[in-house]
């Protein structure tokens, strides 16, 4: 349905996108995920068209942005990083301006309007002047600006950023939510929770380029099919260590700083052998932690650094 094939883009000598190519279809909540600086901005912004490519093309229905410009524009939304609204109107009215941005009148706008209130969860709100809402409201009401034109794909740009945990979960569930109803959605973040919890395909990016792309559970297994445990205990881990080193479905049975860590293709039997062969060695788990495979690793495996510092480190 949208299809990105080969993009670049230079600013001066930096080459910000290579050879990005992609494909999203109807339906989709596809992300695009990585640290900052990779280029999935300067990629959406050649989707919606704010940017011409150095190379490449971007197309949606088979039409080219280049020959169709209106076409998609007509078709696409944009959410963009920062909050663009007027903060001495209320929400109605922003969205009514935004509406006639577009060109839409009358009912259909009434309509539009009374749909993005309900989508994004602010029918209760519509009167009260933007400047009085929380953080999380106004990202909200961001995201139902971009949609006012009712687009068949919404491209949102790390919507979530700088806001509370529990701010960004009303804002992820909203993003579900408009999928549900059919929209398709590409959302950017260089949190892999975010991704993982929204999106059923992506694409990486790092330094410019997709480095994996696909389902979300191929990408995942790029890092392999091994989840790590990790169990706390107190005491000598010595002789236990030894012993679970013997069993051949467990991996990298290791002591580390006084835990222990291990690998396995199934966790839940490795927790009940280590936590068996603990009690015949007197010790007790004081806490278990099992990682499986996910899109931190898969990164992590591709360039060898993590994707970002934290899911509750709320920063850009
Ligand atoms: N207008 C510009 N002029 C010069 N360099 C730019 C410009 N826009 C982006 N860049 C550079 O291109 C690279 C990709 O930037 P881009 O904003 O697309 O990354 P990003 O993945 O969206 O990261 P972020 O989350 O920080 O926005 C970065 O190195 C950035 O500094």
């Amino acid at each position: 349905m949208l299809e990105v094939k080969h993009l670049a883009k230079h600013f001066g000598e930096k080459a910000a996108v290579k050879n990005v190519s992609f494909q999203v279809n109807q339906g989709d909540a596809f992300g695009l995920l990585g640290p900052n600086g990779a280029g999935k901005s300067t990629t959406i912004s050649m989707i919606t068209g704010l940017l011409s490519p150095d190379e490449g093309e971007i197309s949606m229905h088979g039409k080219t942005m280049r020959k169709h410009p209106k076409f998609l524009k007509q078709r696409i939304g944009l959410v963009p990083q920062t909050i663009a609204l007027y903060d001495m109107m209320n929400a109605r009215e922003n969205l009514e301006f935004w509406g006639t941005v577009y060109g839409i009148t009358g009912s259909a706008l009434k309509d539009n309007v009374n749909w993005c209130l309900q989508v994004a969860g602010l029918e209760d709100n519509s009167k009260q002047l933007v400047k009085k809402y929380s953080g999380g409201m106004q990202r909200r009401l961001n995201i139902a600006v971009g949609m006012i034109h009712r687009p068949e794909v919404l491209i949102m740009d790390e919507p979530t950023v700088g806001i509370d945990p529990q701010s960004r979960n009303h804002i992820l569930e909203t993003v579900k939510n408009l999928n549900r109803q059919g929209v398709t959605i590409i959302y950017t973040s260089h949190y892999m929770e975010e991704v993982q919890f929204l999106c059923e395909r992506l694409a990486i990016m790092d330094h410019g380029q997709v480095i994996a792309y696909g389902d979300l559970n191929d990408v995942r297994q790029l890092a392999g099919t091994l989840a790590t445990i990790t169990i706390d205990t107190q005491g000598d881990l010595t002789a236990l260590v030894a012993e679970l080193q013997q069993d051949l479905s467990l991996k990298q049975v290791q002591n580390k700083e006084g835990a222990l860590v291990m690998q396995s293709t199934n966790a839940a039997s490795a927790v009940s052998k280590a936590v068996l062969a603990m009690s015949r060695h007197g010790l007790q788990p004081t806490k278990i932690n099992v990682e499986e495979p996910n899109l931190e690793s898969a990164f992590l495996h591709l360039t060898g650094r993590q994707l970002r510092d934290g899911w509750d480190g709320a920063s850009a």
